[in-house]
């Protein structure tokens, strides 16, 4: 049991807030605990600080390392960051307690469908306490020197953590985001993304704000574990980056299967009242009218905010993009020469495999050979969410757009029950949707939604990264019986 756990209130009957951890900058200013040298009160060199132990600061060190370079790794929380502690693995392994419960739900209702939150959570917090210690071991094993505690920099070549100061040639800011708060009276009633994972059990009512990835991954995780859920939206629509068709066909399998979806909803007071909250929005259709809901608790996922503040980056004239991330070049170097910055940290898509290869990349080009920068024009991306979304490329919107004439732009729109969707006996539809240039029928965007999307998005990265065609896809032999096969012939 972590002290995350210990610390933050659990929905339960009485709503309260839910915000104790690792969103705001910690308070330990003294290191807890230490690798191999250093003391407290002492200076020491390093060729490479790197701030922060998520996906980005993890993958950077240890390739740094593997390079021979001396590195020095400052974590104030656990090592793993959000993905490993309180993002994609805790989220991902409640997902399929969420989904398995779906599938069995039709064939054996019985069950009543639902899967058991308590249960669940305690198999969620060994994976996530097992990958902790494994990601600290990796980067012992790397070489890499582990300092315990919150970081700030106090000049171009010097990071001080306590009473102990690093100085180094460069300097690696891979201090992730944290949850945005939503500015409402009220808005502090709420939890967040981060207080999901600590929950022992799960209210019986939420009210998730927000259409984003979070909100959509966990109203859909949420439902599954048995919590009625209403699903706020400020937009008119849900998951506003990704292919519309793919967006309203979720809204439908969403609502189908219990989550009350409210669109064109702003959120604009929260309240508690007789154990419960009272959640205020304006209806998009009546915008001079007040409506409310109650709800045993509220979520909001309104967006995340790169965690720059109490670094000290002002002072040195770091310089910050209009989100707020800070802002940095092709190669990762903020305003100030000697200091990079990676992961969530910077502007552009927030997710673990870019903060990794990003990572990967600038180590490889600070301490080794020069690597081979992956290729962000085609990072497939997946919702969690049951079904489950993929996408890859441009959506229809995006490519009418870059072509400047819908009529260059031609989709392929195929809907049909899974065959695993027909053994649970549920009907549910999915959805797959191939965007293609019209003349040359090169595919430029995949869109799906389907149990099995994320698995197949994947290989379809690596296809439309080679130029893949229609042709090619109608003359590949397909696979069957799978969900995939819907894509070819
Ligand atoms: C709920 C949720 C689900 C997600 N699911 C997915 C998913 O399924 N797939 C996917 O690809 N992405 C997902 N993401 C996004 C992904 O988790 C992030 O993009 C990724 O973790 C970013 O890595 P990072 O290293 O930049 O930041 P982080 O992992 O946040 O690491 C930053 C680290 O820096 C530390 N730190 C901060 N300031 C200091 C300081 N001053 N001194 C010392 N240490 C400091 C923090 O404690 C933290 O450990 C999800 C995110 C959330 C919130
Ligand atoms: N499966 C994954 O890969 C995954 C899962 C979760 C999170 N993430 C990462 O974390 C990031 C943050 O997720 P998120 O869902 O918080 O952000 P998001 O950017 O995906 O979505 C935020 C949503 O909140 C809405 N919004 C903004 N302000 C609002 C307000 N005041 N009231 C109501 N709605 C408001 C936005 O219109 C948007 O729809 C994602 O963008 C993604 O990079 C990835």
């Amino acid at each position: 049991m972590t002290k995350r756990q210990t610390t933050t209130a659990t929905p339960g009957n009485e709503p309260r807030r839910a915000r104790q951890v690792s969103a705001e900058p910690a308070m330990e200013r003294v290191p807890r605990a230490r690798g191999k040298g250093g003391r407290p009160g002492r200076s020491r060199k390093a060729d490479f600080v790197v701030i922060g132990g998520g996906s980005a600061g993890v993958a950077c060190a240890r390739r740094a390392a593997s390079h021979g370079a001396s590195v020095v790794l400052i974590e104030r929380d656990e090592i793993g960051g959000t993905c490993v502690n309180r993002g994609c693995v805790p989220k991902k392994m409640l997902s399929y307690g969420a989904t398995w419960a779906a599938i069995l739900s039709g064939c054996l209702s019985h069950t009543g469908g639902h899967e058991d939150w308590r249960d669940a959570i305690v198999r969620v917090n060994a994976e996530v306490a097992r990958l902790n210690v494994a990601y600290a071991q990796r980067l012992l094993e790397a070489g890499v020197d582990i300092i315990r505690g919150d970081a700030t920099v106090t000049a171009p070549d010097e990071v001080r953590v306590g009473d102990e100061v690093i100085r180094a040639k460069r300097i690696l800011i891979a201090t992730g985001a944290r949850p945005k708060t939503l500015d409402i009276p009220g808005g502090e009633l709420a939890s967040n993304s981060d207080d999901v994972f600590t929950w022992q059990t799960v209210p019986g009512s939420i009210a998730v704000i927000g259409g984003g990835y979070i909100g959509v991954e966990q109203a859909s995780i949420l439902s599954r574990y048995g919590v009625k859920v209403d699903l706020l939206v400020a937009g008119d629509r849900l998951l506003p980056h990704f292919d519309a068709e793919i967006a309203e066909a979720l809204a439908g399998a969403l609502e189908a299967k219990g989550v009350r979806l409210h669109l064109n909803a702003t959120v604009n007071l929260i309240s508690q009242a007789n154990g419960a909250l009272e959640v205020c929005y304006r209806p998009g259709n009546k915008p001079e009218q007040t409506e409310s809901l109650r709800a045993q608790a509220a979520l909001v996922a309104v967006g995340r905010v790169s965690n720059v503040d109490g670094l000290g980056l002002d002072a040195l004239g770091v310089k910050l993009g209009d989100k707020g991330g800070i802002k940095v070049d092709r190669q990762f170097r903020s305003s100030v020469r000697s200091i990079h910055a990676i992961g969530d940290a910077i502007e552009g898509l927030h997710l673990t495999p870019v903060a990794t290869s990003q990572g990967r990349w600038l180590a490889d080009r600070l301490f080794g050979r020069r690597g081979e920068r992956a290729d962000f024009d085609f990072v497939p991306t997946a919702v969690f969410c049951e079904p489950a979304i993929g996408a890859v490329g441009l959506t229809e919107a995006q490519a009418i757009e870059a072509a400047g004439k819908p009529e260059r732009i031609r989709t392929v729109v195929k809907r049909f029950v899974s065959l695993e969707n027909r053994f649970g006996g549920n009907g549910l539809q999915s959805v797959f949707k191939l965007v293609l240039n019209a003349r040359t029928g090169r595919v430029l965007g995949v869109h799906l939604m389907d149990n099995a999307a994320p698995e197949i998005v994947q290989a379809m990265a690596v296809a439309l990264r080679l130029g893949v065609r229609e042709s090619h896809l109608e003359t590949t032999v397909q696979l069957h019986p799978t969900v995939a096969e819907e894509l070819f012939g």
